[in-house]
């Protein structure tokens, strides 16, 4: 199955990363196409001017949706779309997004900058397709170009091809509810530090009970949160000691 992504944004040469490492294999091999597209060439004055002053006042400026509406109508034109739209506003992005998003044929990402996007470039848009305004977390960035990235490389990872070991959605972190443990490799001391006796033990009971342990005491010590949403069967009784 292929991906079509394509970007506008006002820097391009932002979104230049993704076309190296993992990513951009997975380009090559054509699992995924990538289209990335300066705003500004769908502008028509001398200034090139892609933002204004924000009616009711306040700080910064807005970006113009005529600007914004010939951009994504040119890259609409190509086919039916996911139009993403990242914002601090946004609904959360989570891996459960990441997941359902890898199974769309086009996504296009929409990335703002200054104080966003004129609300009417999504509410037109949503009217004849899908649309996402997504946060990547309670943090403000400065524009959507790295929210974009961050979404990019958690969809991509999850089509099938794309990485060397396959994990499966059930196996991927996050995906038992519980944050990863520590992980350890050679050599079995460094630096007056030795690895956890266990994991050499080639007990693979006591090795996934140990494991497991280890995530659960770091979600509960760093995301309760994680603790609390879990189902109530997904805790068995030697879970409970935490
Ligand atoms: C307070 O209101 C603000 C509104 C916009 C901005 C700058 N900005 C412009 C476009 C844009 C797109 C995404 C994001 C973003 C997403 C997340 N999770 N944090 N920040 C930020 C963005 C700053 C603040």
């Amino acid at each position: 199955r292929r991906v079509r992504i394509d970007v506008v944004t006002i820097f391009p040469g932002y979104l230049a990363p993704l076309r190296e490492a993992l990513l951009g294999r997975a380009i090559e091999a054509g699992l995924v196409e990538l289209g990335v597209h300066d705003l500004r060439d769908w502008t028509h004055d001398v200034h090139q001017a892609v933002d204004d002053s924000p009616y009711g006042g306040g700080p910064g400026m807005v970006m113009r949706p005529q600007v914004w509406g010939e951009a994504l109508d040119a890259v609409l034109a190509a086919g039916p779309a996911r139009l993403v739209v990242p914002t601090p506003a946004g609904r959360p992005f989570t891996q459960a997004t990441a997941q359902a998003w890898a199974g769309e044929e086009r996504l296009v990402f929409a990335c703002g900058r200054y104080e966003g996007i004129d609300q009417r470039v999504v509410d037109s848009y949503a009217a004849r397709m899908p649309v996402d305004e997504v946060s990547i977390g309670d943090y403000v960035l400065v524009g959507g170009e790295v929210a974009v990235m961050v979404m990019v490389e958690a969809v991509v990872r999850l089509l099938p091809g794309v990485l060397g070991n396959p994990v499966s959605a059930q196996e991927d972190s996050f995906s038992d509810g519980l944050l990863e443990g520590p992980a350890y490799t050679r050599p079995v001391s460094w630096r007056g530090l030795d690895v956890p006796e266990v994991l050499r033990s080639g007990n693979h009971a006591a090795i996934a009970r140990w494991r497991r342990d280890r995530a659960l005491e770091r979600t509960a010590a760093r995301r309760p949160d994680l603790l609390d949403a879990l189902p109530e069967d997904a805790l068995d009784r030697a879970d409970r000691a935490f």
